[in-house]
């Protein structure tokens, strides 16, 4: 499978400077790469792009040569951002948000940390790394196929992060998921990708 951006343009006003333009990249399952550039590049608004959070307005996503906006249901193309505390609704207890990616995978919960007496909590009586956690548990829903990564690591710190990660890495073994890391840390990026895009 391959997730495919093609002559994406993108802007966020039509009296403004195009945002992108021309963006091509592609990536298969299974495969692991990275992203990295300037702030203010873009980055952030070609992951929303490649998630289908936003349209864009020249060029296509396209999810196996199909238009990524014409998957409907569960979005194989997950999304995970840097603030959990935004993604999240407050007022659901943490079992409720999992439920968005369907059943449960208690595995998975186990390698990425979880605790089963978080799972009554709401949002505002966890951490910031225990949220992120389950951000990235419900973007790994069994309907993903790729995962897009924007600094999901970054707040948090070297052990929260490598425990997160090697969750991540052992499904996505296990279920060939293709993921782009986007992140301002070179080292994280070398450690995790087969191949890293530098955006100019
Ligand atoms: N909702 C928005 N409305 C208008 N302009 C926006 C919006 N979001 C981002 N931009 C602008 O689009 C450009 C790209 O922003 P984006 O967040 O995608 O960059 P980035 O490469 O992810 O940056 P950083 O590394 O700092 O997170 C910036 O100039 C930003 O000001």
């Amino acid at each position: 499978m391959q997730l495919e951006a093609k002559n994406l343009g993108f802007r966020y006003d039509r009296r403004q400077d195009w945002c992108m333009r021309n963006v091509h990249l592609s990536i298969s399952s299974g495969e692991m790469v990275g992203l990295r550039g300037p702030s203010g590049a873009g980055k952030s608004t070609l992951a929303r792009l490649l998630a289908g959070y936003l349209e864009p307005d020249e060029g296509v996503v396209l999810l196996d040569g199909t238009p990524l906006s014409l998957y409907k249901g569960y979005a194989p193309v997950q999304l995970v951002l840097q603030h959990p505390e935004s993604a999240i609704n407050p007022r659901w207890r943490m079992h409720k948000v999992l439920q968005e990616a369907g059943q449960h995978d208690a595995e998975l919960l186990h390698s990425l940390g979880i605790e089963k007496s978080w799972l009554a909590r709401r949002p505002g009586e966890l951490s910031g790394g225990e949220l992120q956690r389950f951000c990235v548990a419900r973007a790994l829903g069994a309907g993903t196929k790729f995962l897009i990564a924007d600094e999901m690591t970054t707040m948090l710190d070297a052990v929260t992060q490598a425990q997160i990660w090697n969750a991540v890495k052992k499904m996505a073994v296990e279920r060939e998921l293709g993921i782009l890391v986007i992140s301002h840390e070179g080292s994280l990026l070398s450690q995790l990708c087969s191949r890293i895009i530098e955006w100019k």
